[in-house]
């Protein structure tokens, strides 16, 4: 078959795409990539819990698709609503990387050892409230840009230390600026995965696309994207969920805050894999009615 991949441009995305490439290529496949703009690479001053909106950038991919322009678009995983477009599914969850954030910094201090007053960049609330949550004493700026641009913005000075996604920073060759994996952070609901996005009634590609299926990495995927269902907040909201498997087992945590980090409630779930969705909803409603729905109330 002859497939075409619709990305976005940044080199995340690309190299995204290209693992795609390559294990369609590898299944026999001709495969063609299809670079597109996305509102989310247009704004690229503003942090994206301003810009509001769900889905920046997915939209402009999910039209070309929706259009028939493009087979599949391959997605961050986090990047994408709960909600997909009508006519649109997952048709595959790619087996997911380490789904932790890391620290980089200027002078190799770890989280802990970083001087009162040193600059810490993210635009990601929840990245934000959980640095705040550990070291009250350390500043916030926003930090934007692709993986490269961050780095680069660090290593001039603008900052001493930032947080990225594992993920991002392995795929791009940074993982010897790795100082320190946050495991102790609740990550971004699907972080780590990429999503292969196909229109529903297309039963070739559907075929094709869910043999890079990873069961694992869906099972978890789909219990986070249940509890962010529920929780509904975008990335307006500092929140994040994480599930791992152990057998048939399934454990997971969330948490949901206050913009400062000052009010931050966090509980856990576990129980049968096959109950992964109801897992994640549930989790969603014990940190609602353990104060949740206020803070929720306060935000939005
Ligand atoms: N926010 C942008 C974005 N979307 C996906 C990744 C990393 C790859 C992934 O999490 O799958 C990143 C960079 C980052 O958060 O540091």
């Amino acid at each position: 078959m002859h497939i075409r991949i619709g990305t976005r441009r940044s080199q995340l995305a690309l190299w995204q795409a290209n693992y795609v490439k390559r294990k369609l290529e590898d299944m026999g496949h001709t495969v063609e990539l299809v670079p597109i703009t996305t509102t989310g690479d247009k704004i690229t001053d503003a942090p994206l819990a301003k810009i509001g909106g769900k889905g920046l950038f997915v939209k402009e991919i999910e039209e070309a698709l929706l259009r028939g322009d493009i087979d599949v678009a391959v997605h961050s995983l986090k990047d994408v609503p709960t909600k997909l477009p009508d006519g649109l599914t997952l048709g595959a969850i790619t087996e997911r990387e380490l789904p932790y954030d890391v620290l980089i910094s200027r002078d190799g201090q770890r989280l802990e050892n970083l001087p009162t007053g040193a600059v810490v960049g993210t635009s990601s609330l929840r990245r934000k409230v959980q640095i705040k949550r550990m070291r009250r004493d350390l500043v916030i700026k926003d930090l934007r840009g692709n993986v490269d641009t961050r780095i680069r913005k660090l290593d001039e000075g603008q900052y001493d230390a930032i947080v990225l996604a594992y993920a991002g920073i392995r795929r791009m060759g940074w993982e010897n600026r790795i100082v320190q994996i946050l495991e102790d952070f609740i990550p971004a609901v699907g972080q780590g995965s990429m999503a292969v996005e196909i229109r529903e009634d297309d039963e070739k590609i559907r075929e094709v696309i869910s043999l890079l299926d990873h069961r694992e990495s869906r099972i978890r995927v789909e219990a986070e994207r249940a509890f962010l269902e529920v929780m509904e907040g975008g990335c307006q909201v500092p929140m994040g969920a994480i599930a791992w498997l152990d057998g048939s087992r399934l454990f997971m945590k969330g948490f949901l805050s206050d913009l400062e980090g000052e009010n931050f409630v966090e509980a856990y779930v576990e129980g049968n894999v096959e109950k992964a969705q109801l897992l994640g909803r549930e989790l969603a409603e014990k940190i609602l009615s353990q104060g949740g729905r206020s803070i929720l109330e306060s935000i939005l």
